[in-house]
This record gives C-alpha cells, sequence and structure tokens, in this order.
C-alpha cells in the first residue's frame, strides 16, 4: 500500500471533492462512520469522551460520537475552541447534526479543562480528534493541557488519523502528545504511523477505505511493504537445481567465519539451487566442516584474509562458474587485499549484494560512486546505519531522521538499489520508488543477521529479479525475526535462528491471503506473531 505524507493525502482530498463530485461531508461521514465500527468491535466500554479540535480531525470526532452515542453509548464531546466562529464548515455542521441527536457538546477553551478532566476520568475511552494531518507544531495552551488531561487519566485512548501532536510527515517527536491504543487513519498509512520513535505512540494501526480517488495518488511510488503483494519464489515439477540459481558468497576472515555461514545457509533455506563461498584458504577445513549442501572455495589467503592473489582468482572462479549472483562482503575484513577484491567484484557483469565490509571496503575506494554509476547489472546496498555514514559522510542522526531521502538519493547519485537497516528497514530503487518495511523487531539488533539478510538477496534477486526479490526478502527476513521472536523470546534470539524460521516465514506468507474490507490492519499479520506474553496482557478491554 502507499505511504503518504499530508500534502499528498490534502491533494487526494481535494481532488476528489473538486473533480468526482463527491461531498466533503461524505468523506468525513465514511471515515467516522467506519472508525466507530472499528471502536465498537475493538473496545468493551460505556462511556466514551471525544476530544475534538477545530479543523477536520475534529470533524471526523464528531461523527464518531454521534455512531458511538446510536450505538447506545454514553458521550460527551468536548470542543478545544473557545468559538464555534473558529470551527471548519464540515466541523461545525457535524456539531450541528451530533447536537440535533440529542448529543452532548462543550466547547472548551481556557476555561472548561476542570470538566475535561473530570469527563476522562470517569470515560472508559477517549477518541483524541483534536489534531490530524493539518497540525503544525507547538501544541501551546489549553491545547497542550488538554492533551496532558488525557496522557493522565484516559483509560484508552483511539487517535483520529494520528495521535494528537504528532506530526504526520516523520517519524521524529516535535513535542507534547498523545499515545494512542489504537490510530484510525484515512485512505493511506503515513510516515509517522510506521517510523520510530512516532509509531510506538500509535498503538495498532488501522486504515479505512473512505472513497478517495486513488488516480490521484499515481506518481507516488513509497510504498509500505504488505505481504499479500508479495511474490515468493515457486519451483516447477520438471526442473533441476541449476533452475533456481547459483549464489556466490565472498567473504570471512579470521574470526569472522561465521558471517559468510550464516550467509550460505540462508540462502539454502531461502530457494538457492546452488551456493558456494569463496573464502581464504587457510580458513577452509571451517568451512568444510560447518557447510554440507553448499560448496566451499578457498582462494589465496595472508594472515587469516584474503591474500595478494584472491583478487585475480575470484575473477577466474566467476569467470569459470555459472553463477548467477553474489554476496559479499560478510566479515570479510577490511585490508589492502579486500579492497582489491571489492574492486574486482563490482567490475563483474553479474547481480551483486554487498554488504557488512564489502560496503567499508568499498566506501574507501575514491571513486567508488563513478564505479557504481558504470555497473551495468543491477547492484545492491544493503548499509546500517554506520555503514551509510561511511558512504554518505551524513551524521548517523541525519541517516535515521530521514532514512527515506538519504537512500533515495544515494539510489539516484549511483543507480545502486539501497536496503538502508534499522529499527525500520527503508529500501530504494534507482527508478525512485521506495519501500518501507514494518516487519522484525528489536531482538534482531544481535550479530549475524544482517549476514542472514544478504544469503536472502543474493538468492531472491535472482529468483524473482531484482526489485520483487528485495521486497519479499526483506520482508520475509523481517518475518523470520518476528517469528523467532514470537516463539523464543528478544533476548535470546540469535541470527541462526533466524535461518531456522525462514522456512515457518515462506509457509506464512504463501498461506496468507487477504480480502478487501472498508478497514485493514497496516500488520495483518499481528495475529500470527503475537507472543504469549502479548496475548496474557490482552485484557478484555482492548478485545483484539
Ligand atoms: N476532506 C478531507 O480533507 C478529509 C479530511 N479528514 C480529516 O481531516 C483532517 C485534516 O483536517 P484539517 O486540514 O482541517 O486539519 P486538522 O483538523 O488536522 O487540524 C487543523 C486544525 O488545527 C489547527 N492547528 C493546527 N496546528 C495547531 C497548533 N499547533 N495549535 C493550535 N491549533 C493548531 C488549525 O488551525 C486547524 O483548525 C485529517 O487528519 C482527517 O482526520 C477526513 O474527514 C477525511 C476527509
Ligand atoms: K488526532
Amino acid at each position: 500500500m502507499k505511504l503518504l505524507k499530508s500534502k499528498e493525502m490534502a491533494f487526494a482530498d481535494e481532488n476528489t471533492i473538486k473533480l468526482t463530485g463527491i461531498p466533503s461531508l461524505v468523506l468525513m461521514e465514511n471515515a467516522g462512520r467506519t472508525a466507530s465500527q472499528i471502536i465498537l468491535e475493538k473496545f468493551n466500554f460505556d462511556r466514551a469522551v471525544v476530544v475534538a479540535g477545530a479543523g477536520n480531525n475534529g470533524g471526523d470526532g464528531l461523527v464518531i460520537a454521534r455512531y458511538l452515542l446510536l450505538a447506545g453509548k454514553e458521550v460527551k464531546v468536548f470542543i478545544l475552541s473557545d468559538t464555534r466562529k473558529k470551527l471548519s464548515p464540515d466541523n461545525l455542521k457535524n456539531l450541528e447534526i451530533f447536537e440535533s441527536f440529542g448529543g452532548e457538546v462543550s466547547l472548551t477553551g481556557e476555561n472548561r479543562l476542570r470538566k475535561l478532566a473530570n469527563a476522562v476520568k470517569e470515560a472508559d475511552l477517549v477518541i483524541d480528534a483534536i489534531f490530524g494531518t493539518g497540525f503544525k507544531p507547538p501544541v501551546k495552551g489549553y491545547r497542550e493541557r488538554a492533551i496532558q488531561i488525557i496522557n493522565r487519566y484516559a483509560k484508552g485512548v483511539v487517535a483520529v488519523d494520528i495521535p494528537s501532536g504528532l506530526s504526520t510527515d516523520t517519524g521524529q517527536i516535535t513535542g507534547l502528545h498523545t499515545k494512542a491504543d489504537i490510530t484510525i487513519t484515512f485512505a493511506y498509512p503515513k510516515i509517522a504511523h510506521v517510523m520510530y520513535p512516532a509509531c510506538e505512540y500509535c498503538g495498532e494501526v488501522y486504515i479505512v477505505d473512505i472513497s478517495i480517488d486513488r488516480s490521484y495518488l499515481k506518481e507516488i511510488k513509497r510504498f509500505v511493504l504488505e505481504p499479500s503483494q508479495l511474490i515468493l519464489p515457486k519451483r516447477k515439477k520438471n526442473s533441476h537445481k541449476y533452475s533456481y540459481g547459483h549464489l556466490l558468497i565472498i567473504g570471512g576472515s579470521a574470526g569472522k567465519t561465521g558471517a559468510p555461514i550464516m550467509s550460505a545457509l540462508s540462502a539454502s533455506a531461502s530457494g538457492s539451487g546452488l551456493v558456494s563461498v569463496a573464502v581464504p584458504q587457510e580458513l577452509s577445513s571451517i568451512f568444510e566442516t560447518s557447510l554440507i549442501e553448499e560448496m566451499s572455495i578457498p582462494v589465496d589467503s595472508h594472515d587469516g584474509t584474503f591474500g595478494r592473489k584472491a583478487c585475480r582468482q575470484i575473477k577466474e572462479i566467476i569467470k569459470n562458474g555459472k553463477f548467477t549472483s553474489i554476496s559479499v562482503g560478510m566479515g570479510m575484513s577490511v585490508n589492502e587485499n579486500t579492497l582489491k577484491v571489492m574492486e574486482q567484484v563490482i567490475k563483474i557483469k553479474m547481480p551483486v549484494v554487498i554488504d557488512a565490509d564489502g560496503i567499508n571496503n568499498l566506501a574507501l575506494i575514491d571513486s567508488f560512486k563513478l564505479l557504481l554509476q558504470k555497473r551495468k547489472p543491477p547492484t545492491v546496498l544493503t548499509p546500517h546505519i554506520g555503514e551509510m555514514s561511511r558512504l554518505t559522510g551524513l551524521s548517523s542522526k541525519e541517516i535515521v531522521e530521514n532514512m527515506e531521502d538519504v537512500a533515495k538519493d544515494f539510489s539516484r547519485e549511483t543507480g545502486c538499489y539501497v536496503v538502508l537497516k534499522g529499527s525500520r528497514t527503508v529500501i530504494s530503487t534507482p527508478e525512485g520508488s521506495v519501500y518501507y518495511s514494518i516487519r522484525g523487531n528489536e531482538g534482531m539488533a544481535t550479530a549475524g543477521t544482517g549476514d542472514v539478510l544478504s544469503g536472502i538477496l543474493g538468492t531472491l534477486i535472482y529468483r524473482l529479479g531484482v526489485e520483487e526479490g528485495l521486497k519479499t526478502g526483506v520482508y520475509l527476513h523481517g518475518l523470520a525475526g518476528d517469528l523467532a521472536a514470537r516463539d523464543i523470546n528478544k533476548e535470546s534470539m540469535k541470527a541462526t535462528d533466524l535461518i531456522r524460521y525462514i522456512p515457518q516465514a515462506l509457509d506464512l506468507l504463501g498461506s496468507y491471503r487477504s480480502d478487501y474490507r472498508f478497514y485493514y490492519s497496516i500488520d495483518p499479520l499481528k495475529p500470527y506473531l503475537e507472543g504469549s506474553q502479548e496475548r496474557e496482557n490482552n485484557n478484555s478491554f482492548y478485545s483484539n
């Protein structure tokens, strides 16, 4: 599904209203009606308080208030404005409708905050409709105090569109904001719903189809990866091992033999027909004993790393072998000879995934951007934040706060695919598409998980084509991590556990089907991934 910024959403809203003839009040009705349905399904409650702002987010809140009233709930509405004159036309209209249905509304400027606090204390649930996509920081005065009241006293919070006080277009926190149990957004998710730390305050995110004309968003090439949209590798009955590719892994050095081994095992688990690992000769016996199905190719070594002749030998190996893609860099170390190996590898006309020390070596070559630009076959770089910092000279902070732009700029400049790994992983393509993955968890912040990814990606870029291979590979890797976290725990899980969970992750992706509904969760696999601890913590109040 697409992932939007507030301006893009406003553009689609405005054009839908102007050019399709659907009135804005109908969009608001669609938004509020389905949102109230979600609220009634997800929560057991009698008393709700709706805290509404003066804009259209508040208008949505008033529609929700009406449907909750019709459902027999006790509903109190507080509008954070000192006068009705400041309300947006659709907000005011829905306020009047709500009142004609017998609803109770308090205009809450400076002086009714005590009343609001008492109502919030007594309520089972607060609907936060203060600010939506029209929010501009900072929050001040009585609105700030209203948010403090919600944060202090609310037993449950539903955010309409976004927790009020969060800025839609960034994962960064700009000031005080509400903290929601669930967030119900409209048409498409926005950046704050998926990027840390903001997304932690959204709770589970639901997306409601409000009848926006999608043709106005054709140009947007920013997506959240969805399991139903991913292509999976398939086997043909009439086939042989060469039908499924031969991945060449290049890496390893003394003390870091585990990295290419994990990469090789992951490649086999994700469906590579054959896997070979080119390694420093003196470490060869380690690979011979650790790898059974995968082959190792010893090359010249010196002091536990690649030797002087390794570069030429690797060139020959590739010339004479029938490889279909290369993953390079895992545990390779950085020295004069590995630098030469990297210089050689990027000249080879074959799709390549460059990871870890492959990136660190590359960053030391003066003209590395030029060399990348010159490459005809696809190049994939899989940097974590530190490696991206080495490639770009940007600080970690700059990268974390602008993952999409940093990855996109690098792709544009070099013609490479970038898989920028962090608490969220962002994929960017040379054509300017960006994919966000919401899969994976903090348990994967442990040594070796990147090596696992390099094996999966090296395999799937051949099996599925580069773009689809990266999308499926990144999601699969995160899903294996989420399954491991569910069954083991986030502290104890290790990179090798991820390899063990690749089969189950592939099965889950293969069996998952989605149906069209007026609303859906941003994470449809969540029910499959809840650990025993989460299941126990789910009290009957938030029932799903
Ligand atoms: N037709 C549409 O455009 C639709 C809009 N929808 C809703 O409308 C929302 C966007 O509505 P709006 O553009 O009216 O904006 P919002 O309702 O998000 O917020 C804007 C209001 O808050 C005020 N405001 C913004 N930042 C402030 C601050 N820091 N301190 C004090 N006041 C502040 C603005 O002056 C304005 O009154 C969406 O989030 C969504 O909930 C939905 O009803 C679906 C259809
Ligand atoms: K809100």
